[in-house]
Parts: C-alpha cells; structure tokens; sequence
C-alpha cells in the first residue's frame, strides 16, 4: 500500500489540519502517518488557543516514520513559528522524500493567524525551497509574492513570483475569488487551470487541507503532477458539495459520502 505522511497542525473539531488528512488520505486510498506541529483548540467557528509540539518531538515523530516506514508523499501544512519550521526543514533536508506538497497555511477561514506574523521570512528562506508543490490560496499568495492578486493574469504573476523563491510548482488555489473556484498550477514552464462552478455553501472548513493531502495522496499513487491536481480538485469539490451542517460556524468537508450512501446512511 502507498503510504502519505501529514506534517501539520491537530483541529480538535476533526474539520481541518492533521485530521481532515488523514480522512482524505484514507478515502482516496493512501496509508495516512501524521507528525503532530501544534495542537489547535479550535472549532467550526473560533480558535481558541495553540500549542506546539517542541522543536525535539517535532523532529522525533519525523524520525520514527522515516526510519521504519517508506513515504510515497509528504504534505506539510500549519508551521506556526520559525522554530517549528527549521526542525521540519532540518528533517525534510535530511530525509528527502520524492514529494513535497506544503500548504502555507497562514489565517483559518475565521481569520484567526495560524502562522505568527514574524515567521514569514523563514517561511520564504527555509520551508518554500523544499516544495515540490507549494498550495497557497489568494491572501497567502499575495504576502509571499508580496503583490495584490485581483485577476487570474495576477495569479499567474504571482505564481511565477514564487515559483522564483524555489517551489518548483505553484498551486494558486482560488478559493477566496470571486465567480468560479479556479485555481491556477504553474509548473515551472507552463499553465494549468482548474475550473469548477463555486457552490454556494458557508461549509468550507478544511478545504485547503483537503485538496493539498488529495494531491500528496494521488502524486503518492504514482499520478503525474498535473494529473494529481486534477484528481484532487476533483475531490475536494465532492467534498464540498457534501459538506456537513455540523457546528454553529463553518462546517467540514465530507470524505466519506460515497461510502455512506453505498451503506444507506443518512450523512
Ligand atoms: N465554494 C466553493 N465551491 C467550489 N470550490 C471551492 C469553494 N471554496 C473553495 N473551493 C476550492 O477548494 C480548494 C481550496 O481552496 P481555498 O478555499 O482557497 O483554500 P484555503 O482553505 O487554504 O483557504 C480550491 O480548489 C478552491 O477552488
Ligand atoms: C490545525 C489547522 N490547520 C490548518 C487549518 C486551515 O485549514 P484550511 O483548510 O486552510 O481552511 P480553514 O479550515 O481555515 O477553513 C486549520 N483551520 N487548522
């Protein structure tokens, strides 16, 4: 079986971060490992407060995988601090897994920071230069290339922008735009867009967890680059269009629909 390893935050409301990985990973067919970086306590509408895992246990749980176990597909997700990011780097660097997808996840949907302000340099330096396959949606796009995204000819700019920084492929998703949900891949050489209409839901949480485990999950099976995009966007819109009402705020993505309604369930 192949196998995709989650380096990220836990949400405690099971919508987004290590556990909305780990779903999509199992859905999709993967082996799913996670390396814990912060506990969130947090919901489908606030987050209450973060902690992280020590630099030490951080490069542990990474040891432990990597010296028992082969990784098809690394996705990296929430690094709150500079420290966080130099132990994940350190081990990336050291282990050199064929695939790295890293969602730069800076804001939850609520607009609660997950990246404290002062980590974007090191972001920049130490962590975009290991992506095989950088995921930022439009804000955070728009504080790496350090420019406003208003148009898709902006994404592309942008895309270039941080393709320069050393991410050898750019996944600008536009989830934050207006009209149709259309994320722009640059690959170093060219463009690949991925149109799908928007539905017209508030239950969003975790969809960018959702789609850059989906890519790491089929680039795990053996899917080109572009194929992997595909297949995922194809994915995290399912997974959308069958979100569930659960919580006050912003409800979770839905990995498990086809299931559930091949068993007669409800959900
Ligand atoms: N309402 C929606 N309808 C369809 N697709 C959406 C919708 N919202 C987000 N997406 C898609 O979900 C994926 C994650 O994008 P986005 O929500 O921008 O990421 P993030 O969760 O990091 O902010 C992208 O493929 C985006 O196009
Ligand atoms: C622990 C944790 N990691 C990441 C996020 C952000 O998830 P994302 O899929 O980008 O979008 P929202 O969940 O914020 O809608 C998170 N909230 N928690």
């Amino acid at each position: 079986m192949k196998t995709a390893l989650s380096i990220a935050g836990s949400d405690c409301s099971g919508g987004a971060g290590i556990q909305a990985d780990i779903k999509t990973m199992s859905a999709i067919g993967v082996f799913g490992m996670s390396v814990i970086v912060s506990v969130v306590a947090e919901n489908t509408s606030r987050v209450i407060s973060i902690e992280d895992v020590s630099p030490k246990l951080i490069a542990d749980q990474i040891d432990a995988v990597f010296e028992d176990i082969e990784v098809d597909a690394v996705k990296v997700g929430m690094l709150s601090t500079p420290a966080c990011m130099a132990a994940v780097a350190e081990k990336l660097r050291q282990y050199r897994p064929r695939h790295i997808v890293i969602d730069p996840v800076m804001y939850a949907k609520n607009g609660c920071p997950l990246m404290q302000e002062s980590s974007i340099g090191t972001l920049i330096d130490t962590v975009i230069p290991l992506a095989t396959l950088l995921t930022p949606n439009i804000p955070e796009a728009e504080k790496i290339a350090g420019m406003p995204i208003k148009t898709v000819d902006d994404m592309k700019t942008a895309a270039r922008r941080i393709a320069g920084l050393g991410a050898r492929a750019v996944l600008i998703k536009g989830g934050h735009y207006i009209g149709d949900a259309e994320d722009i891949l640059y690959d170093g050489s060219a463009f690949y867009p991925y149109v799908r209409r928007r539905i017209d839901t508030k239950n969003t949480h975790g969809t960018g967890c959702t789609l850059s485990s989906a890519i790491a999950s089929y680039l795990a099976l053996g899917e080109s680059l572009p194929g992997a995009v595909e297949r995922a966007k194809e994915y995290v819109t399912g997974a959308i269009e069958h979100a569930l009402d659960i919580g006050r705020g912003c409800g979770p993505t839905h990995h498990f629909y086809r299931f559930y309604s091949q068993q007669g369930g409800t959900l």
